[in-house]
């Protein structure tokens, strides 16, 4: 569904992703785990089409897309929206539905349903008539993921999608895509800061490091303690899980 082949990008000037390669498969979910100013953001970013890269990016084995194509195929959620504080979350989450709806043409029942029905899945339908400026970070971040779920696309970008979240809401959201994935086939991508959390998701971690994907493969090839200490300078502690995935704990230096 994805293809990254040999990206580069610059940014001011400066290199900071790498000639970078990743495939994810249909219905797959992808963490990107790396140390901050890696890159991730920067990766996901130009899959999205948002920022100039050279090198190939395939999706769906397409690589151009003309007008709102491309937000009908990818829905990207950053790490840090500026968002409107005046809109309601009900309207913001709509804003979902334009890719789907004709020039000029209103929303219709459907798109309305479509984009209550997001509400429903984040735990925000009591939340639908508050304006956004008078929302918790959390509960922002709920909108903009509830708002790109109302888009439909196939394959969901998430930049850090649970860090402003409490636990539970970490926990609902992570099983959220995990089912978006296994019971429709949507193929997620999302970068975590949180290791454990990328553990027992994923089914492939891409550790990327200064600009480079410096290990890729299954939870278990991935977080190994000597990797997390040579990428992000941490101690820890990995055992297997009953189910096989590793589980992390931080160890004292
Ligand atoms: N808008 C920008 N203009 C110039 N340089 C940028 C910009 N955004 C990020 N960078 C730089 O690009 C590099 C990669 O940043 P990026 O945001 O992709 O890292 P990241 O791995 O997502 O980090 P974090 O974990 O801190 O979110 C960093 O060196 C960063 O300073």
């Amino acid at each position: 569904m994805i293809e990254v082949a040999g990206l580069s990008v610059d940014r001011d000037g400066r290199r900071v992703l790498d000639g970078v390669s990743l495939t994810v498969g249909k219905g797959a979910w992808v963490a990107v785990v790396g140390p901050n100013g890696a890159g991730k953001s920067t990766l996901l970013q130009a899959v999205a089409g948002l920022l100039p890269y050279s090198g190939r990016v395939a999706l769906a084995g397409r690589t151009a897309f003309r007008g709102r194509e491309r937000a009908r195929t990818i829905a990207y959620a950053p790490q840090n929206p500026v968002l409107p504080e005046d809109l309601t979350v009900f309207d913001y989450t709509l804003l979902g539905r334009a890719p789907h709806l004709g020039y000029f043409a209103r929303e219709s029942a459907r798109d309305r349903a479509v984009a209550e029905a997001a509400l429903a899945r984040l735990d925000l339908t009591g939340f639908a008539g508050r304006r956004l400026g008078r929302m918790s970070g959390g509960e922002r971040q709920r909108v903009v993921l509830a708002r790109a779920l109302a888009q439909q696309a196939p394959v969901l970008l998430l930049d850090e999608p649970t860090t402003a979240l409490d636990l539970g809401h970490q926990q609902q959201v992570l099983e959220l895509l995990d089912e978006l994935r296994t019971e429709e086939g949507l193929t997620v991508v999302t970068t975590l800061h949180d290791l454990g959390a990328a553990g027992q998701y994923a089914d492939e971690l891409a550790l990327v490091s200064g600009g480079r994907i410096a290990a890729s493969g299954p939870p278990g090839a991935v977080l190994t303690a000597d990797l997390v200490a040579a990428h992000f300078g941490a101690r820890v502690r990995v055992t297997d899980g009953p189910d096989g995935r590793p589980l992390l704990a931080l160890e004292r230096p």
